[in-house]
Order: C-alpha cells, then sequence, then structure tokens
C-alpha cells in the first residue's frame, strides 16, 4: 500500500471516530448474534452510529437488515453480543438491573408499530399516558396535567377520555407517542409507528414524532419503510447486512444528497449496483489520488507488448480499463 494510501486511511479512520461525547447516541461496532440450536444469524455485524442530540432520524433498510435488533438494543430490552453502545452518558452493555430499568423508564420512550402493544387496552387515553410517570413518582395532579397537556400538544386531547377500542388506529399512534414521551426522554426510538396506517392517519403520526422532536426535546430515530417519514427527515440511514452502508442528508424540502458510510475500521459497503455494473469482485485495486480514492476491478496487467490495449495504466499510474468505478471518498 502507498505512503499516501495509508495516510489517507488513517485520516479517515480518525474522522469517523466518535468520541464519547460526540453523540447522544454512539453505537460502534456494534454486533448481535443470534443462536439458536440449528442456525446462527448475525443480525448486527459490526454497526457504527452517532447521532447529535436534537436530531430527527430514518433507519431504513430491506427486510432482515437487523433495524428492530438495533431499536431492541437501544431501548434496553436486549443485549449486543460485542461493540459499545451508548446512549445520553448510559452504557447499554455495563448497564446493571436497576440502572437498567431507570434508562427505559427516564431515558427512552417507544412506540412500536402494533397500535395494541402500545397502550393498555382497559385505560382511558389520559391513564395510559400519566401511568409512566407514576413509575417515576410523579405526584397524581403534575401526572395528569401533564399527560392532558402532552394529547393536546400531539393533537389527541379530544381522546382523552375515551379507551383504545375507541380510538382509530392515528390516534392510537399518536396517544402512543404521549405515553412514550411523558418522562420526557432524552431518545424517543419507534419501529414501523405509520405502518399499519393508512396514509392520512400515517401523516398525523409523523407529525406527533416531529413534535416530540421539535418542541418536547426528544431525539427521535424511526425505523420506517415509509417514504413519507423517510423523505421528510433530515437524515437517513440506510442498514444493509447489519451495518450502516449509506446516509442521505436533505434540506427542508430538498431531494437530499446520498453519502456512503465510511466505518471506524476504515470500511465502506460500494452500492450493490456500482459492484454489478463496474464488475467488482472479491479483490479491487486501490489508488490514492490527490483528492480522492480510486476503487477499480482487479482485472489482468496487460501484455507488455500490447501498450495502446484498454486496461493500461495511464501516466500517472492510474488504471485505464473502461468501466471502472472511481469512488470519492
Ligand atoms: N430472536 C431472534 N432469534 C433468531 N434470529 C432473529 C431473532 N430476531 C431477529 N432475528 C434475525 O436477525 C435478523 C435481523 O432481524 P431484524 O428483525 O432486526 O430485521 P429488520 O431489519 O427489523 O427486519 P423487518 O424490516 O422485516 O422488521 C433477521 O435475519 C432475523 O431473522
Amino acid at each position: 500500500m502507498s505512503t499516501e494510501l495509508a495516510a489517507l486511511e488513517a485520516r479517515a479512520r480518525a474522522a469517523g471516530r466518535p468520541a464519547a461525547d460526540e453523540g447522544l447516541v454512539v453505537c460502534d461496532n456494534l454486533v448481535r448474534v443470534y443462536r439458536t440450536e440449528e442456525v446462527e444469524v448475525q443480525a448486527l455485524q459490526g454497526l457504527d452510529l452517532v447521532v447529535a442530540d436534537g436530531e430527527c432520524v430514518a433507519l431504513v433498510g430491506a427486510s432482515g437488515s437487523g433495524k428492530s435488533t438495533l431499536l431492541s438494543i437501544l431501548s434496553g430490552l436486549d443485549l449486543p453480543t460485542a461493540g459499545r453502545a451508548k446512549v445520553a452518558g448510559h452504557d447499554l452493555l455495563a448497564m446493571g438491573r436497576r440502572e437498567r430499568l431507570g434508562y427505559r423508564r427516564s431515558t427512552v420512550g417507544f412506540v412500536w408499530q402494533q397500535t395494541s402493544r402500545n397502550l393498555l387496552p382497559y385505560l382511558t387515553a389520559l391513564a395510559n399516558v400519566a401511568l409512566p410517570m407514576k413509575y417515576t413518582r410523579v405526584p397524581r395532579r403534575s401526572r395528569h396535567e401533564r399527560a392532558a397537556e402532552l394529547l393536546d400538544v400531539l393533537g389527541v386531547a379530544h381522546c382523552r377520555d375515551r379507551r383504545p377500542d375507541e380510538l382509530s388506529g392515528g390516534e392510537q399512534q399518536r396517544v402512543a407517542v404521549a405515553v412514550a414521551t411523558a418522562n420526557s426522554p432524552r431518545v424517543l426510538l419507534a419501529d414501523e409507528p405509520t405502518g399499519e396506517l393508512d396514509t392520512a392517519s400515517g401523516e398525523d403520526v409523523f407529525a406527533a414524532l416531529r413534535r416530540a422532536n421539535e418542541e418536547l426535546g426528544a431525539t427521535v430515530l424511526v425505523v420506517t419503510h415509509d417514504p413519507l417519514v423517510s423523505e421528510q427527515v433530515r437524515r437517513t440511514v440506510r442498514i444493509r447486512d447489519g451495518r450502516t452502508s449509506t446516509e442521505t442528508l436533505r434540506e427542508r424540502g430538498g431531494t437530499g444528497e446520498e453519502f456512503t458510510v465510511l466505518d471506524r475500521a476504515g470500511r465502506l459497503q460500494l452500492p450493490g449496483e456500482y459492484v454489478e455494473r463496474y464488475g467488482l469482485r472479491g479483490r479491487v485495486r486501490l489508488t490514492a489520488e490527490p483528492d480522492h480514492v480510486g476503487v477499480w476491478p482487479d482485472v489482468p496487467e496487460p501484455a507488455a507488448e500490447a501498450p495502446e490495449a484498454q486496461g493500461t495504466p495511464d501516466a500517472q499510474g492510474t488504471p485505464d480499463a473502461p468501466g471502472t468505478a472511481e469512488q470519492e471518498l
């Protein structure tokens, strides 16, 4: 490897390395392996993710890519097999039982896809929202005042005295956002919260999540297949095979610019279409250019007696084969 390339890789590694205090959520080389009697599934394969305080981030990816596994770990329900995960100063691998309980009650809130999983069926909307505050010993009167306020902010004040079976799916999910934000969590996690809803109800629920982010101050991570959601947040992170692969950053209302994620070990996933288009297989060549790194298929060296053949390195030593990929880093 050339010295420039080694220096470039070292710089990229340093730039991609999150300091512990850099993000509210920091996942570092996170691994989760599920073992059953017959099979071993690597649901997360060294996932890196840093989310800053106040962000609203959509997590997207194919079925089975590891999104729900990540959310279960961040919610404190599941433990990673290896790696590091920190949320608001809590080390999720080292937390004891008591800290974990406090973490789940006060630091994170959760909204599931299945509306029935979020609310207790025999309590009114108001009582559902007030319940988490009972566990954190908020006085009864304050609990009910805050619950009423939250229902109001999230546009479901009219539902306060109704039980879940008297609410529409969208109303149930908005009440669920109120439940999840009752104890003012630093982080709100939502797993496909609009998945069971029609477009209009989905929009209302997403508006409630946005309010939780902008008005109630929660950092929001939402797993979604819904383009309505992923196209409206500033940052969309794509998970592929248990790793963060690409990110789209967009200004409000813009189409967004797509980036590939370079992990802390200096690895990146090339988009599948590039791999196909340029015939990249197994081994590739890297070239260090003044302002970027080139990625080239490992084509055999051309014969010495045919210097005019395509694929000959150019004067700067750059392979010049047609149909090669040049990845800007
Ligand atoms: N409890 C478990 N035991 C064994 N394997 C599991 C378990 N939970 C998840 N998996 C496997 O881990 C991988 C990641 O699953 P995960 O549910 O995190 O994916 P996902 O991206 O959320 O998918 P979807 O979009 O379909 O919900 C899958 O291959 C899944 O089959």
